[in-house]
């Protein structure tokens, strides 16, 4: 296994923000932790990543403990730094020259360039690059010294949809170099389509974790059905309905049925709500996601 997690933990102000979860990755792998925000996945990435002290158990990446042996792990990893932390008045030949000095050893500019789409730049100054640019430049300083494992907290934050599928076109390639590609995300899109594994997080605990497939499978309904009732009727009555496996009340007070038979459902759940003189208002349905899973799980939504 490239990494190792067990029983991690971190406590701030008496509360474990973190709370004994442990994991592992295997090499090659893109591994998520998806969560929604305080789920506790930045103070997760940064433990591994040697830049916080936990406060109970082991980690260990590439064979190496990452709490004790912090130099020999810092040159196994790559951490993506937010591209507005840039030294704009650097060329990209410069900034890479730069991030490759902090390491034993680093990779040719040439070569960085190349395999970021960036011919031609090394002498452009890192403020003159456009932004989906400046996220290659960041992607491309995380491995300046060609590491094994490199990690990605919510890399996609903000990108307007084109970047992000670019920069997902970018994990994959470093994936595809044999590389470990550890990420944070609250959106269940980027877990689903890119990530090998996901462990869904929330309040510093791991709810669940395998391939989105297999999280999926885990809910035996490949539908859902949602609807808010203008006045809140008991489960059981939905319960009762041809494929419904389960009945979830959402925080925001939306009923959700999870189904397997998505026809049957509807055509049973019309009739019900008719004859008893309900509103069905925002009624919609949808093939079942890491969302559901979550809110499943957890009776919250992963974004509001
Ligand atoms: N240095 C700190 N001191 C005190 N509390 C902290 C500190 N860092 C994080 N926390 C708390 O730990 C919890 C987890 O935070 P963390 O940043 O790890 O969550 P997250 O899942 O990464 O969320 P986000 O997407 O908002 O970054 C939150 O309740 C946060 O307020």
């Amino acid at each position: 296994m490239m990494i190792q997690v067990k029983d991690l933990v971190k406590i701030y102000n008496g509360q474990r923000v973190v709370d004994y979860i442990s994991f592992e990755v295997a090499q090659g792998e893109i591994f998520g932790l998806l969560g929604p925000n305080g789920a506790g996945k930045t103070t997760t990435m940064e433990m591994m990543e040697g830049l916080r002290t936990p406060d109970g158990g082991e980690i260990s990446i590439d064979g190496h403990n990452a709490i004790r042996q912090r130099n020999a792990v810092k040159e196994r990893i790559g951490v993506q730094l937010q591209s507005t932390a840039l030294f704009d008045h650097l060329t990209t030949r410069e900034i890479i020259l730069l991030y490759g000095s902090f390491y034993a050893q680093m990779r040719s500019v040439e070569e960085l360039l190349a395999s970021f789409d960036l011919e031609g730049k090394a002498k452009t100054l890192v403020k003159h690059l456009s932004g989906g640019q400046r996220q290659r430049l960041a992607i491309a300083l995380a491995v300046v010294h060609d590491p094994k494992v490199i990690f990605l907290d919510e890399p996609t934050t903000g990108l307007d949809p084109k970047a992000r599928r670019d920069l997902w076109a970018i994990v994959q390639r470093l994936k595809d170099e044999g590389r470990t590609v550890f990420l944070s995300t609250h959106y269940m899109e980027e877990a689903e389509q890119l990530c090998d594994r996901v462990a869904i997080m929330d309040s510093g605990r791991i709810i669940a974790l395998d391939s989105p497939a297999g999280l999926i499978r885990q809910l035996a309904s490949d539908s859902v059905v949602e609807f808010v009732l203008s006045k809140p009727q008991p489960q059981e009555m939905f319960q009762a309905l041809d494929g419904v496996k389960e009945v979830k009340q959402a925080e925001d007070g939306a009923t959700v049925l999870l189904t397997d038979r998505l026809q049957s459902t509807l055509l049973r759940l019309i009739p019900l709500a008719d004859a008893n003189g309900w509103v069905l208002s925002g009624l919609r349905t949808r093939t079942a996601t890491l969302e559901d899973v979550f809110l499943q799980r957890t009776g919250k939504r992963l974004t509001q």
